[in-house]
């Protein structure tokens, strides 16, 4: 078991992982921050200031680095007394690798890329995983840990990475400018606005449901919503048209993915 993470950065990604694994129930005293200018922490998790003062602690068998990717450089050289032989490094930096991490961080025990998004705060985020270094039981407490967030997943491929970060990490991003264009375009046609908000997010929390339920894909299910000779046929040509969705969709992730590679070139 992870005895205590140390999570380096508790931003909008750190923070709803630690209100998620707090929600799950998990012991406050297994957590502490480190950031320089967060106002509070949750109650029972020690709020540290400085890298020094954790340190002194000496609590933490893992970190989290939850800070942003271009700030990797200026930070890992203040932070390598919290990265010591007996401590797993993770890191949530979007774009920077494993061998980026263990070449910041050469003493530390494994390197792990982990890949959330912000429905971690509800028990509902996937967490792709990627390590090196780790024995199967440190592998197994981490997968542990971030499976108490939604669904954990094991990546071996790194070369993926990026890709999985734009669909899953970048992905409610995505959704959610969906569910505005949606409830936007029925303003547009005539429906009132607090109408059509609520009528796009309780389709789209519907429909998600559904498809987590159903024993057919979404492509299938997307034909039953279709009654034949019926109205949603009509709308699904405008988008499937020159496959104009899939289109946008490859365009968006290939851009969401690139902007990885380049992260990782500026560290
Ligand atoms: N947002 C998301 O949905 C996702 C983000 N990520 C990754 O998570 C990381 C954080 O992103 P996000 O949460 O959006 O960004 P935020 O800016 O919300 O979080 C970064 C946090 O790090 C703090 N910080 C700044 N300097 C230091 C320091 N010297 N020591 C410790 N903490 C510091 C910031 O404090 P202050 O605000 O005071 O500067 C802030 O609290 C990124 O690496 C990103 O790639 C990964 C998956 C999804
Ligand atoms: O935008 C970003 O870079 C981060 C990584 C995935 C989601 N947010």
């Amino acid at each position: 078991m992870i005895n205590q993470l140390l999570i380096i950065g508790c931003g909008n990604m750190g923070g709803a992982m630690l209100a998620g694994w707090l929600a799950a129930g998990i012991d406050s005293l297994r957590f502490a921050i480190l950031d320089p200018a967060l106002p509070e922490a949750p109650e029972g998790v020690v709020l540290y200031r400085e890298a020094t003062e954790a340190a002194a602690a000496n609590a933490h068998d893992a970190v989290m680095l939850g800070f942003k990717p271009q700030q990797l450089r200026d930070l890992a050289p203040g932070l390598q007394g919290l990265a010591g032989e007996d401590v797993t490094v993770c890191s949530l930096l979007a774009g920077i690798t494993r061998a980026q991490l263990a070449s910041a961080f050469p003493q530390a025990k494994g390197h792990v890329r982990v890949m959330p998004n912000l429905a971690a705060r509800v028990n509902r985020s996937p967490v792709i995983l990627c390590e090196s270094g780790l024995e199967d039981a440190g592998r197994a407490d981490l997968f542990a840990l971030y499976d108490a967030l939604g669904t954990a997943i094991w990546l071996e491929e790194e070369s993926r990475f990026d890709l999985v970060t734009a669909l899953a990490g970048s992905g409610p991003g995505f959704v959610y400018r969906f569910i505005d264009a949606l409830a936007g375009a029925a303003v547009e046609l005539g429906l009132d606005r607090d109408v059509a908000e609520e009528l796009a997010l309780v389709t789209v929390d519907g429909a998600s449901a559904l498809a987590s339920a159903a024993d057919i894909g979404p492509g299938e299910l997307a034909d039953r919503v279709a009654s034949p000779g019926g109205m949603t046929r009509e709308g699904l040509n405008v988008l499937d048209e020159d496959a104009a969705l899939r289109r946008l969709l490859t365009a968006t992730l290939r851009a969401t993915a690139e902007k990885g590679a380049e992260l990782s070139k500026g560290a």
